[in-house]
């Protein structure tokens, strides 16, 4: 028994990226699913500036954000490195997965917003995947040769957007339009350890189509 729990949800891409940072390691955890209409105890507790998941707790000590999380992770237990080794490309894949964070709501808002506000939201979307494609220029993921940190932050862009797209039908993402972006999410996709880490897509499809229909049913 490693001490370890994670609070999550299993559709969550912040709960999946701390999921696979541990099956990377090999630990074996407790998972525990939260219901975030009604938060545990547990939740509240764990993350009281927040609240939201995923934490971790690691012998009841609670660590939260995902990212940090991962940091942890890899630092605490023994196996494969998750971050670079080199402290310059570690700084740089923290570069990556902070632009990461702090750019997603803008991709998550251009899915769902309507009308002009749509235009406007699509409009800055656009800007972060052109930022991610031309970063992907010269290379087959963001970690390099091989799936690395960033991949594991990106996996919002690499497995979400599309079944978001889907529900909604708003596209933002074109070959046309993100050639390189396009090549590494096919990879992506196609890799062992991305289908081993990722939610059910029919299960997600299935949410968020419900979500869309909840979103023209207004109001009740
Ligand atoms: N930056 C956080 C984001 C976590 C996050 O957004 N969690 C959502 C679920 S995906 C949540 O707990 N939301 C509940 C709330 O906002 O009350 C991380 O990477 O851990």
């Amino acid at each position: 028994m490693s001490g370890v729990k994670l609070l999550g949800i299993n559709g969550s891409p912040a709960s999946r990226r701390v999921e696979w940072a541990l099956k990377i390691k090999g630990v074996e955890y407790e998972f525990i699913e939260e219901d975030l209409q009604n938060k545990s105890q547990l939740l509240l507790e764990s993350n009281p500036v927040y609240k939201k998941i995923p934490v971790l707790l690691h012998n009841g000590k609670p660590i939260a954000e995902s990212l940090v999380i991962i940091e942890y992770i890899d630092e605490v237990f023994e196996g494969p490195c998750i971050l670079p080794k080199d402290p310059y490309d570690r700084a740089i894949a923290r570069f990556w997965a902070k632009f990461l964070d702090e750019k997603l709501p803008a991709v998550w808002k251009a899915l769902w917003s309507q009308g002009e506000e749509q235009e406007e939201d699509k409009k800055e979307a656009y800007e972060v995947l052109k930022v991610l494609d031309n970063e992907l220029k010269d290379k087959k993921f963001f970690g390099g040769d091989g799936i690395g940190f960033v991949d594991i932050a990106a996996n919002f862009v690499g497995f979400w957007i599309g079944i978001v797209e889907e529900a909604t039908g708003v596209v933002l993402v074109t070959s046309e339009n993100f050639p390189n972006f396009c090549a590494w999410r096919n990879k992506y996709l196609n890799c062992d350890q991305v289908k081993e880490n990722m939610p059910s897509r029919e299960m997600l499809l299935g949410y968020f189509k419900s979500r869309v229909q909840a979103v023209a049913n207004g109001p009740k």
